[in-house]
């Protein structure tokens, strides 16, 4: 059976995910990085009034005109607390940055520009431009005008916003609901005593936290054994949740235990595809039970991991309708790499800052699809075309970044 080419796999399986049309209403706090499902309108002016932009004193421009000016101060401003009363001719106000600008005043005085003088008087030792340091209100945004709209994603500077037109609570899509289902008899939870044939299920971390990075809510529905009913109740469960996509973890290959295929297609599963060109991940599956997306990874736990960041990401990024992750950058081989075959090639490798500022990449003697710490340490994948012809070190290669880039500094 040909195997399908990363990119068209990657093709039909976004092409087919369409973003879930749900929203929900979330506090200012829980709102950092989901995505708005209605326009956001003003509820006030801001300024709600001309406020003072500094300290010192708020005055008529038309009694300072003349350096050396004296001024009687009449009273005092702060923010939280207006001065009822009114600038008059030779008046000053001691103002405080935020205050409201006092009626009668057209302008302020920096302190560091006024001499005080005995008795409430100051005398000015600079002549500002009419109108300095006032900030008229309405500059910023006027009550029911659209600041933020729908689809837009909400960071730090849009929630500020948000916050200050006076909502505290906003309207956003709901995240996508993945579940994710463990499968094997050999599986144990972290934590547990093993007998002699078990092992540790660990896939399911790493993967939750690739899915919860590209927005979406994760349901743990544990671990499977190898048994038909216990997948189909699994199934069940990712349907009685409303899971937007069921990703299962390993029985994906063609051994006589490989269950999940042939059980999600007696429950309906048209499947899509499954194999694809590429190592590790070869048995990835893709397909559709009802409305919900399957992504059936292969168990061994870098299978699972590439997969996952070269599919699951970028699906549950554009059901979350997040941008995309862009994680290629170039690098150059830090030891020869050899021909490839039919498979794209994604070696776990170390970066590290050649003088001249290029990275190098330079792959793990051992790239054995089922070692999580070579994985744990790598920084990069360093990606081999199908077919491509053998490298040098320090020929030009392809990487997709696992974690940040080294820095000089
Ligand atoms: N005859 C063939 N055998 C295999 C082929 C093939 O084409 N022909 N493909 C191989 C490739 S490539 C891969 S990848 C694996 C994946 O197979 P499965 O998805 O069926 O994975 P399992 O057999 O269930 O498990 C493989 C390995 O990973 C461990 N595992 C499984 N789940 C977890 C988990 N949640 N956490 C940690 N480790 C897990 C499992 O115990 C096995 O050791 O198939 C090859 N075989
Ligand atoms: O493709 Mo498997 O993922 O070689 O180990």
């Amino acid at each position: 059976m040909s195997l399908l080419p990363v990119e068209d796999a990657l093709e039909r399986l976004l092409h087919s995910a369409s973003p879930p049309d749900k929203s929900e209403s979330v506090p200012l706090h829980e709102a950092c990085g989901r995505v708005l499902s209605s326009d956001v309108t003003a509820r006030l002016t801001q300024p709600p009034f001309d406020n003072s932009a500094m300290d010192g004193y708020a005055l008529r421009h038309e009694d300072i005109a003349e350096l050396g000016s004296t001024l009687n101060v009449i009273g005092r401003a702060a923010a939280g607390h207006a001065f009822s009363g009114t600038v008059g001719k030779g008046d000053a106000v001691r103002i405080f940055t935020g205050a409201p600008v006092p009626a009668g005043a057209d302008t302020v005085l920096l302190q560091e520009d006024a001499e005080a003088l005995e008795g409430e008087r100051i005398r000015t030792t600079f002549v500002p431009p009419k109108g300095r340091h006032i900030r008229p209100r309405g500059q910023d945004f006027l009550e029911g005008e659209c600041v933020l709209r729908q689809g837009e994603l909400l960071d730090a500077g849009r929630l500020t916003v948000a916050a200050a037109m006076n909502h505290p609570v906003l309207h956003v899509y709901a995240r996508p609901k993945v579940a994710l289902l463990a499968t094997g008899d050999e599986l144990v939870p972290p934590g547990s005593a093993l007998n002699a044939s078990q092992i540790v299920a660990s896939n399911g971390y790493g993967v939750a936290a690739i899915a919860r990075e590209a927005g979406a809510e994760v349901i743990d529905l544990g671990i499977a054994g190898d048994e038909s009913n216990a997948i189909l109740d699994a199934v069940d469960w990712a349907k009685a949740c409303g899971a937007d996509v069921l990703v299962t973890l390993g029985g994906a290959s063609v051994g006589d235990l490989d269950l999940v295929q042939p059980v999600l297609r007696s429950a309906g599963m048209e499947l899509d595809f499954w194999r694809i060109a590429m190592r590790p991940g070869k048995p990835l599956m893709v397909g559709r039970l009802g409305g919900m997306q399957i992504v059936g990874l292969p168990g061994n736990p870098v299978s699972a991991m590439v997969c996952s960041l070269l599919f699951l990401d970028p699906l549950v990024r554009q059901l979350a309708r997040l941008p995309g992750a862009e994680r290629r950058a170039f690098a150059v081989a830090g030891s020869p790499l050899s021909g490839n075959d039919h498979r794209q090639d994604h070696l776990r490798a170390k970066l590290s800052l050649r003088d001249d500022g290029a990275m190098v990449a330079t792959p793990f003697e051992k790239q054995d699809s089922s070692m999580m710490k070579i994985f744990a340490s790598a920084d990069c994948l360093i990606v081999r075309p199908p077919f491509a012809e053998p490298a040098e070190a320090g020929d030009p290669c392809e990487i997709l970044l696992l974690r940040p880039p080294p820095t000089n500094r």
